[in-house]
């Protein structure tokens, strides 16, 4: 242990200035490689990846000499400690290069994937399958989607896939985590990570199935009972989503009031005329209205906010980008013209807003107080962005009063995106902690991802699936290693986040009806804790903003409670069960 505390600090110093130069060029060339798929822009990226990973070995590898034990200075002992932890840079450099280039071919896979119809066109993923999942009611071209899908995607994976989780693992243990992980969950900072989340997940899974519960009795009603069976799981490809994630597309079909539709503000939008643009400006206007910040020229100028009509081929999975300069930022949306795609760049916006709040910070805290974080705080004003009030004032809806009924109706949309959510936010992640710690065997892969589908999900594949399958591999976050829990902690915490700011911003009544818009109170509290980054454990930075320390599923309970009442009312009346005891999927009788 050679050095002390002020050669530390010129150490950091050295670093911030390198890194936010090797990072910039990092971003830039990954960015020019998703906006336009070429093999010379993969091998840019790559190169470019290389850099990057020496420039992390280097400094992390110095990080290491120093005895962070006896210092004084936190910030200085939480960005050297953070600095020890190298990643995939700690990989021997075949086995990075290898490994870089499994995860450029993963992600490859995913976004130029597509399913062709015999003679004829073929669809991608976005807008086409994903627009046939949403509004066909046909279960045959259903079925025709997520398998072809599967097929095109999720097969071609598998062995690349198994081969990605012996070298993260190696990467992990590198690091010195006992699998990768070990590794992803402790970005969480808690050794208790496990079984707080297990506790969140029993507190909500009675919200679940009293809504499965009730939306199988009205697929029943609509396909017939010898699609779903009222004591079983549902097949998976009628839920209006590729993945079952979000019901939001099956609202007509499952509306408590149907005497009631809601208005269709996908059908006002187009009929105002919106475009993409105003779509993003419509989100940026929210965010000033709170007194935060407004996005620079270089968003407006660099974005992609349209898939691309040139030909391009590139990776459609709307996502928010930092370019490391304090300049530039930006998304890459293939938007399309629905209220779903408005309130998604809502949702990159609150990424845009964190990055925008935290660019003077050292370039190792230019991240969430934890990823979960990060995801929470475009949720969050998505909460309000979807309210009655909120839509209305903005001319997206027209009739001003929104009876009891109607606000059922309400609280059953926002819960098919919200609560359908919970259980799919949970497992993603549960499954790769099996797959990395060795519990999921390579010769299980997609056995496995089905039971935590069926125990967590009471979903059912719509036919019989094989260890040729690699089911998991055709969500964009597994071909992408990226961690998923992350959005099952932020629904617990957008809705915390939600209560806290309402209350700020002075709202009265039920929290499903708050609007914080324009509310510079609201935007003070969640200013407050964007400007901290990453500099102080998520647990402090929690407390600035809602007075408690610990996750708590306490407000999203309260939000839903009205339609909780209602769902529990309906099943008894209905004499339906919750839960699927006749577990078997249909296509194994
Ligand atoms: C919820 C998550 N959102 C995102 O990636 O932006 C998803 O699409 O699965
Ligand atoms: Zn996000």
């Amino acid at each position: 242990k050679l050095y002390d505390e002020t050669v530390a600090k010129t150490f950091l110093q050295f670093y911030e200035h390198t890194a936010q130069v090797v990072w910039n060029q990092f971003m830039e060339a990954t960015w020019n490689y998703v906006t336009n798929i070429t093999k010379k822009n993969r091998e840019e990226m790559l190169h470019k990846d290389m850099e990057r990973s020496q420039h992390t070995l280097y400094f992390g590898t110095q990080a290491r000499l120093f005895n962070i034990a006896t210092f004084q200075d936190p910030d200085v002992k939480r960005m050297l400690s953070n600095l020890q932890n190298i990643g995939k840079a700690a990989l021997p450099k075949d086995k990075l290069q290898e490994y870089n280039q499994i995860l450029a071919y993963m992600e490859t896979i995913y976004s130029m994937g597509q399913v062709c119809l015999n003679e004829g066109p073929c669809l991608s993923l976005e807008p086409d399958l994903e627009e046939v999942m949403a509004t066909s009611r046909d279960q045959k071209e259903l079925l025709w989607a997520w398998q072809g899908w599967r097929d095109a995607v999720g097969r071609q994976l598998r062995t690349t896939f198994e081969r990605y989780v012996q070298l993260s693992n190696k990467a992990a243990k590198l690091n010195g985590y006992k699998d990768m992980g070990a590794l992803w969950r402790s970005t969480y900072e808690s050794n208790m990570l496990e079984e707080d989340l297990e506790k969140l997940y029993q507190e909500l899974q009675p919200l679940y199935l009293n809504l499965h519960s009730y939306v199988r009795r009205a697929l029943h009603r609509f396909y017939g009972p010898e699609l779903i069976d009222l004591r079983g799981p549902i097949p998976a490809h009628v839920l209006g989503n590729m993945w079952a994630q979000s019901w939001v597309n099956i609202l007509d079909l499952v509306l408590p009031f149907p005497e009631k539709p809601p208005e269709d503000i996908t059908k006002i939008m187009k009929g105002q005329h919106w475009k993409p643009e105003k779509m993003f400006q419509e989100a940026e206007k929210f965010f000033t209205s709170l007194g935060l910040l407004s996005t620079p020229p270089e968003f407006w100028k660099n974005s992609m906010m349209e898939r691309p009509t040139d030909g391009r081929e590139v990776e459609c999975h709307a996502s928010s980008w930092d370019f490391y300069n304090g300049k530039d930022f930006r998304i890459k949306k293939c938007t399309e013209v629905t209220i779903e795609d408005l309130l998604s760049i809502f949702h990159q916006m609150g990424h845009i807003q964190y990055f925008l709040q935290y660019k003077n910070l050292s370039v190792i805290f230019r991240k969430g107080a934890n990823p979960a974080f990060e995801e929470a705080v475009g949720s969050v004003v998505t909460l309000s962005a979807s309210s009655h009030k909120y839509l209305l004032n903005r001319g997206l809806l027209s009739h001003q009063h929104q009876d009891s009924e109607e606000e059922v109706n309400f609280l059953m949309g926002i819960a098919l995106q919200k609560i359908a959510f919970i259980p799919f936010a949970y497992l993603v992640d549960l499954y790769r902690w099996k797959v990395f710690d060795g519990t999921i065997q390579k010769a299980v892969y997609n056995q496995e991802w089905w039971s935590l589908r069926l125990k967590y999900q009471g979903l059912c594949p719509p036919v019989a699936r094989s260890e040729e399958d690699f089911d998991p591999g055709a969500k964009f976050h597994i071909s992408a290693s990226l961690p998923y829990i992350r959005y099952f902690i932020s629904l617990v915490l957008q809705f915390q986040f939600h209560e806290a700011l309402c209350k700020a911003s002075g709202h009265m009544g039920p929290l499903h009806r708050c609007d914080i818009y324009n509310s510079k109170e609201a935007g003070k509290l969640l200013e407050d804790v964007l400007k901290l980054g990453w500099s102080k454990p998520w647990p402090e930075v929690l407390e600035k903003i809602t007075g408690e320390t610990k996750m708590s599923a306490k407000a999203l309970m309260t939000y839903f409670k009205p339609l909780l009442d209602w769902l529990v009312t309906e099943n008894v009346r209905h004499g339906d069960i919750l839960g699927w005891p006749d577990f078997s999927c249909s296509f194994e009788e």
